[in-house]
């Protein structure tokens, strides 16, 4: 495993770029340390594939250099970089056994046989495929031929990181919580500086001590699971974590009391302005409550959904539209109603960026 250092680093398609916009990653400088979990989590085309790609060794970067624990590995081929990859689809051999497949990695280096049949069992124990190790390939599921697939990729230790593709877009829903949590269970228990491609948000916060949230080239924010649901540092952060994301609305600010439209907000933690770009109120759902008329802000019912877990209500707030949650059990009548906002979950936007409250109020 490895320090990842990407110093400057940027990518462009375009034999001569002329303008950040030609770049479909933006330089960036950034330490990953050895041993962690990150995840690069965006849309569609916002460069993840290209970065890990680069990380790989399958595009030379058109600038910048990448360092696996400070040496620069910039424009050396993937074989040289000491790297494991576990793809979108299964790489494996259908001829082989189970056992077999996952040895190859190993014999491949010439590891003594000894090593290879510990390390073998050892992570075909951590996947469940025990009992499966004398079988061939051939004729397995999608789903254990990509544990298989893992596996393969897991098994070596002394790998500098080992880099995932979407592994998981093959495999049955219903499964996927299961992987998700042994990919998890078995960053803990080895070693590995582990870096994740997806753009399912839920597999990026299950898998990752770190979440690299990507937007059209660039990072907008990388941080913990908590750090991305609880101070989103972009309005696009906010809207992309989270389930429904967050609520952003336009606001105006005076001393410590924002205002949607006509309706006072008492805002005591919010952070300042700088008076560079438009003021945006942002809040959770979560941090939302519906409650009767006339025990918070006026708000109109549009909708009311029942995601199963919870009920939210998509209502209007001076005109704007806001997600609130509905209190278990509480009943619904009419389209009149009120929303209690947490005053301890109010972020301010500028021109799309956060502005911190001096004294940082954390939740629970
Ligand atoms: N070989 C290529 N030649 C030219 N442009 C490319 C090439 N590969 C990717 N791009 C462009 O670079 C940008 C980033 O693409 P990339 O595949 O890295 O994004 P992504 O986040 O991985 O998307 P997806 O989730 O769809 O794979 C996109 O605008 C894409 O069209």
């Amino acid at each position: 495993m490895a320090r990842i250092d990407l110093q400057d680093l940027a990518h462009s398609y375009h034999p001569s770029p002329a303008s950040d916009a030609d770049y479909a990653l933006k330089p960036m400088t950034r330490t990953w340390d050895d041993g962690g979990a990150y995840a690069l989590l965006g849309p569609s085309g916002c460069g993840k594939t290209t970065l890990l790609n680069i990380i790989s060794g399958l595009i030379i970067p058109s600038r910048g250099k990448i360092l696996f624990d400070g040496v620069d590995i910039s424009t050396l081929p993937t074989e040289k970089r000491n790297i494991a990859q576990v793809f979108q689809f299964p790489v494996i051999y259908d001829t082989m056994s189970v056992y077999d497949n996952l040895a190859f990695p190993l014999r491949n280096r010439r590891v003594p046989e000894k090593e290879v049949d510990a390390r073998v069992r050892e992570i075909a124990g951590m996947l469940d495929l025990g009992r499966d190790l004398s079988r061939p390939a051939t004729g397995l599921t999608a789903d254990a031929k990509q544990k298989i697939s893992l596996g393969r990729g897991l098994v070596r230790s002394d790998v500098s990181a080992i880099l995932f593709d979407e592994p998981l877009t093959v495999i049955d829903p219903h499964l996927k919580w299961e992987l998700r949590s042994k990919i998890k269970e078995l960053h803990r228990r080895l070693p590995l500086t582990l870096i994740y491609v997806t753009h399912d948000q839920t597999e990026a916060l299950t898998i990752a001590d770190q979440v690299v949230v990507m937007y059209d080239g660039g990072v907008m924010q990388s941080g913990s699971p908590e750090d991305l649901f609880e101070r989103p540092d972009h309005t696009f952060v906010g809207k992309f974590i989270g389930s429904p994301g967050m609520n952003i609305l336009p606001c105006r600010l005076e001393g410590t009391t924002a205002y949607v439209g006509d309706q006072a907000i008492a805002a005591p933690h919010i952070g300042r302005p700088t008076g560079n770009g438009p003021l945006e109120l942002g809040i959770r759902p979560e941090y939302v409550t519906l409650a009767p008329l006339g025990t918070g802000l006026p708000v109109q019912i549009k909708r009311v959904d029942d995601l199963g877990r919870l009920r939210i209500a998509r209502v209007e707030l001076a005109g704007q539209p806001l997600i609130a949650t509905v209190p278990e059990g509480a009943a619904i009548n009419g389209t009149e109603a009120s929303v209690v906002l947490d005053p301890r979950a109010l972020h301010l936007y500028e021109g799309g960026f956060r502005r911190a409250p001096t004294e940082e109020v954390r939740h629970g």
